[in-house]
């Protein structure tokens, strides 16, 4: 989405400018007549009425957010879209202050109309601050703590050996698998369901729906979300202005985010009903608990929207997030020998090896309080690359101050994880991909912090974070266990480096890459295939 050249395109419509002129008059009234005492936070000069709609970059924001920061000397930085406060905050300190000890005022979401055009039903990550909004939160919350997660270990093993079993035999195939993989997890505890070995069809359609959400750019920064009634366009008018088009988009995909939606649970819900479904779920657990209200007259506290809209949360939040962080470990172990060499070393050691130099056996979830170095390499990971730059975007429900700087209630407000993953105060050479930099000093490291944002803040952060890091560690310590990672080379034996570039949007994807994965020896299939 461009919003650079809304104005050469406006005179295409009368009905468009006459839209514009009423919100113009309104916003130039409420700017005269409502403009705070106190100073809103720095940031670059505005236009007159559009504010810094032309002035916010719609490509990777986050960078120059980062920049402005630098630029003016503040960690949390003010701008207006056609009246609406906007505020990002760049440090760890700033959002930890607002978003965690404040989480009442942040806990809201703007209103993300482009999302509801698109299809977006209950789902927890796109709900305001309301009663339904703690059930869900409470509902996901309560199924993912630390040890709930632990139920679901079983699951991620199993997926992650048969995974790496499929990528042994068609390492061609890697990066589908092991979508397949994040996604097999995450339907299988939603839903109890159980994706097919080869072109599953819930596959595909959460490439599709990972597809639809990036292409609708940052979410809550598009002029429909801005100015909510242009939502009404008819389709020939918004393919006129670049700004509208991300309309078009939406209406679009509208039907691919619904099938994400309802596929899972329609294909679930008649063997819970008859009481045949076995598969251990979240589906099964409140929509069973539900369906025994029901029968013995007991009130619910939960609809069947809410029901399914959370254990959609699940797969639509879960899988395409886990793929991705994957991929980024993935691409640093294979750019980076070294780290790769010492964490298998660490494998090794905590497992054991045979007469013949072969592990034991392979990674389980006990061994990992043992893989310290592991433990760096993904937070390494979850730093070098947050998957959501932005984050998810929170709203204030009240004015507030901070450090002298007024924020409006119904603010946007984005914390910003890519500028603080780069945070020279903490990080040095920040583009390096360097677990060490996590070890003590004593044990000669860094001694720098473990990476904060990637998961978000305050009580909007994410509720899969340890299901998620779970699935990430079984999985990269399994195909390191197993496997070489290693670039291509060329017909010179030339190692052929990717250039590496990440999508735009709420989800920092990196574009695809090849990766030749080999085991080391005959032996690592036997042992999966022994093991599983
Ligand atoms: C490595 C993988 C993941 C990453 C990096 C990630 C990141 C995030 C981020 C940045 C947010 C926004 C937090 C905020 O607004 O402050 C979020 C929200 C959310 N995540 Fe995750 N996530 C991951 C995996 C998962 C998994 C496996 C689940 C499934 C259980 C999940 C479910 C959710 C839900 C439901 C929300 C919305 C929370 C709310 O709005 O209250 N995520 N996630």
């Amino acid at each position: 989405m461009a919003i650079v050249d809304i104005l050469p395109d406006l005179p295409v419509s009368r009905w468009l400018m006459a839209i514009v002129a009423v919100a113009g008059v309104l916003l130039l009234a409420k700017s005269v007549f409502l403009r705070p005492r106190r100073p809103m936070p720095p940031g670059p000069p505005g236009e007159p009425l559009l504010g810094h709609l032309r002035v916010i970059p719609s490509e990777h924001p986050e960078y120059q957010y980062a920049r402005w920061g630098k630029e003016y000397g503040s960690d949390i930085l003010g701008f207006t879209v056609l009246g609406r406060p906007i505020v990002v905050l760049n440090s760890v300190e700033a959002a930890r202050d607002l978003m965690d000890k404040k989480g009442a005022n942040y806990a809201d979401r703007p209103r993300f109309v482009l999302f509801e055009v698109m299809g977006w039903g209950i789902t927890l990550t796109f709900l305001r601050w309301s009663p339904r909004f703690k059930l869900h939160r409470k509902m996901l919350q309560q199924s993912f703590t630390p040890s709930a997660c632990k139920a679901y270990r079983p699951i991620q093993v199993e997926e992650t050996r048969r995974s790496i079993k499929a990528i042994l035999q068609q390492p061609e195939k890697w990066e589908v698998l092991l979508r397949q993989y994040s996604q097999a997890v995450v339907l299988r505890i939603g839903f109890g369901i159980q994706v097919e070995e080869k072109d599953d069809p819930y596959v595909r359609m959460a490439i599709d729906v990972e597809e639809a959400t990036g292409e609708g750019g940052v979410p809550g920064a598009s002029l429909v979300d801005v100015f909510p009634p242009l939502r009404h366009i008819p389709n020939a008018l918004a393919r006129l202005s670049s700004v509208l088009r991300p309309l078009e988009h939406a209406r679009r995909t509208k039907p691919t985010i619904q099938q994400l939606h309802d596929a899972p649970w329609d294909a679930t819900e008649p063997s819970i009903r008859a009481g045949k479904a076995m598969q251990p779920s979240f589906m099964l657990t409140h929509f069973g608990r539900y369906l025994a209200n029901e029968a013995s007259g007991n009130p619910n506290d939960a609809t069947i929207d809410d029901i399914k809209g959370a254990a959609g949360a699940i797969s639509i939040a879960g899988g395409n997030t886990t793929w991705s962080t994957i991929i980024v470990c993935v691409l640093n172990l294979m750019l980076h020998s070294e780290v790769q060499a010492k964490a298998r070393a660490e494998i090794e050691s905590v497992i054991g090896l045979d007469e013949d130099g072969h592990i034991l056996r392979l990674p389980t979830f006990e061994d990992r309080p043992q893989m310290k170095y592991l433990e760096y390499i993904l937070q390494e990971t979850t730093r070098w690359a947050p998957l959501s730059p932005l984050g998810v975007p929170h709203a204030t429900v009240s004015d507030d101050t901070y450090k002298g700087y007024f924020i409006p209630a119904g603010s946007t407000v984005y914390a910003n994880a890519w500028a603080m993953s780069r945070d020279e105060r903490f990080y040095s050479s920040p583009e390096d991909f360097e677990p060490e930099r996590y070890a003590p000093v004593s044990e000669g490291g860094k001694g720098e912090p473990l990476p904060d944002g990637a998961f978000g803040f305050g009580r909007r952060v994410c509720p899969g974070q340890y299901l998620a890091m779970a699935g990430v560690y079984i999985l990269i310590s399994t195909l390191l266990a197993t496997s070489d990672l290693s670039c291509p080379v060329d017909g010179e034996g030339k190692e052929i480096k990717p250039h590496v570039s990440f999508t735009n949007g709420l989800s920092g994807v990196p574009d695809s890459f090849p990766c030749v994965i080999r085991p080391p020896s005959d032996r690592m299939m036997s042992l999966l295939e022994s093991s599983w």
